[in-house]
């Protein structure tokens, strides 16, 4: 279990695209980080650095817009979530506000999508800023690190006892969030956090980020510092795989603490689709786990409504009810277990 680690591993995942031999070394590699402490480096994962600092370009140029223009995208006039997320937005459990700003998008689906038409809360198209190229650029980078999310799904299955595709049928359309995340930097700002502490509600998060800032908790409910390594993604797991292998498998607490820089992170939340149902593997069953099953796409939503004031709005108002079966948010990971850290 997520033991007293004061450090997180690097692994190269390079293996993956090799012989029998070098895939099951990766593959032994990333479930043992998952086990042990539910982060981890990534490294030779094969993306070109260009697509990185190309997205970082162009996220700086948004966020130099005027609020108005940024507001003229406030994801609370989307009907699927995708937008802008001013500051003060997301409120946490305790009522911290982070101090931060966001543009969220994710898989772009057309208008037509059934999904969204039927009124799915996550599913359908984008929201884009009139910036030439941005699209264009930050889907290319979607693409690359969603890419690089599927083989790391599939290793975790092998690791997991699966075949390497076993999830393949559950990823026809997932509702996998990228966020681009401003930490803007503010000498007066006493003690407010960047972000809650938090576990990441899908199965796992491919992050990059610009700075220090990140911490992760330990089992023994220390906060560890995650600093950005050159070219490496951090991975870190989530709820669903926690669910999935019965609490083999650790969905870390995490937080960002008060940036001493200015600072711009990139997490992609690596989804099932929205209607996977998931529970414990066979013999994996675990009294101990805060549900037995959970549909992928409610528990992403429902802790997402729990969160974003215009959501909360909605359930105040009765015009957004939650499935009864949701769960309170620090339901998985260090944090339920160490309330107070
Ligand atoms: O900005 C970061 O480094 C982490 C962000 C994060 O944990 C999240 O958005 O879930
Ligand atoms: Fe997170």
């Amino acid at each position: 279990m997520n033991s007293h680690f004061t450090a997180i591993p690097v692994i190269d995942i390079s293996g993956l695209s090799g012989n029998a031999g070098q895939k099951q070394t990766v593959v032994e590699n990333l479930g043992h980080a998952a086990r042990t402490i539910g982060f981890m480096y990534i490294t030779g994962h094969g993306m070109e650095p260009s697509l990185f600092a190309n997205m970082l370009r162009e996220t700086k140029t948004f966020f130099d817009l005027p609020i108005e223009e940024k507001m003229s995208l406030y994801i609370g006039k989307s009907s699927n979530h995708r937008g802008y997320v001013p500051q003060g937005e997301e409120v946490f459990s305790g009522g911290s506000k982070d101090l931060k700003e966001a543009f969220d998008l994710s898989l772009d689906l057309p208008s037509d999508d059934p999904d969204y038409i039927a009124g799915n809360p996550l599913i359908g198209p984008n929201q884009w800023p009139a910036i030439p190229q941005f699209r264009e650029i930050i889907t290319d980078y979607y693409n690359a690190v969603f890419n690089v999310g599927r083989q790391l799904m599939s290793a975790f299955a092998v690791a997991l006892g699966l075949s390497a595709d076993a999830f393949e049928a559950s990823l026809t359309k997932p509702p996998s969030q990228l966020r681009l995340i401003h930490y803007p930097y503010d000498p007066t700002a006493h003690d407010v956090a960047g972000i809650g502490a938090h576990t990441d509600f899908e199965c796992f998060t491919l992050l990059r980020a610009t700075a220090p800032g990140l911490e992760v908790m330990n089992g023994q409910g220390e906060w560890i510092d995650a600093p950005p390594i050159e070219n490496a993604f951090i991975v870190n797991i989530g709820d669903m795989l926690e669910l999935l292998s019965g609490g083999e498998f650790i969905a870390t607490s995490h937080r960002v603490r008060k940036v001493k820089e200015e600072r711009y992170s990139f997490p992609l939340f690596f989804s099932l689709d929205y209607d996977v149902r998931v529970q414990p593997l066979p013999g994996r069953e675990n009294p101990a786990l805060p549900t037995q099953s959970l549909v992928a796409g409610e528990h992403l939503f429902a802790q997402t409504a729990q969160i974003f004031t215009y959501l909360k709005q909605r359930l105040a108002d009765g015009t957004l009810v939650l499935p009864e079966s949701s769960l309170a948010l620090s339901s998985f990971g260090q944090e339920s277990r160490h309330p107070n850290s």
